[in-house]
């Protein structure tokens, strides 16, 4: 017999998803660099430049302070990271494509994970 789904309940499961799609990210070979937030101090232009910085340990925090919502405000800052990534470094480029390649694991594992 179907259990009637509860806000919670599919709260809950989003935020499963979530701890998946974030424990997969953080060990991913390109991940090396979204770990941690870019240091202002030592990179030039990144303060002016990059208006909301987004990084997997912030993100790991968030989730951790139960600050998502829901998977879509999750996904929204993970695609902050490879948005800030996108404008701050050429596509040809190491961090580049390791941000492009990145993009393209998180959205078909999400898309996977949809109910
Ligand atoms: O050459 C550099 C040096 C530092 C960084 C980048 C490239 N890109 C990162 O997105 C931000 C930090």
């Amino acid at each position: 017999v179907k259990k009637a789904k509860t806000a919670k309940d599919s709260n809950t499961h989003g935020l499963t998803k979530c701890r998946v799609l974030l424990a997969e990210l953080e060990a991913h070979p390109d991940a090396w660099p979204f770990l941690t937030p870019v240091n202002q101090k030592a990179v030039p232009g990144y303060r002016k430049v990059i208006k909301k910085p987004m990084d997997l340990s912030t993100i790991r925090e968030k989730l951790t302070n139960n600050q998502y919502l829901n998977l879509e405000t999750f996904i929204a800052d993970v695609n902050l990271i490879f948005d800030n990534c996108e404008k701050f470094n050429e596509d040809d480029s190491e961090i580049g494509r390791g941000g492009h390649s990145m993009r393209r694991f998180f959205d078909k594992r999400w898309t996977e994970l949809l109910d």
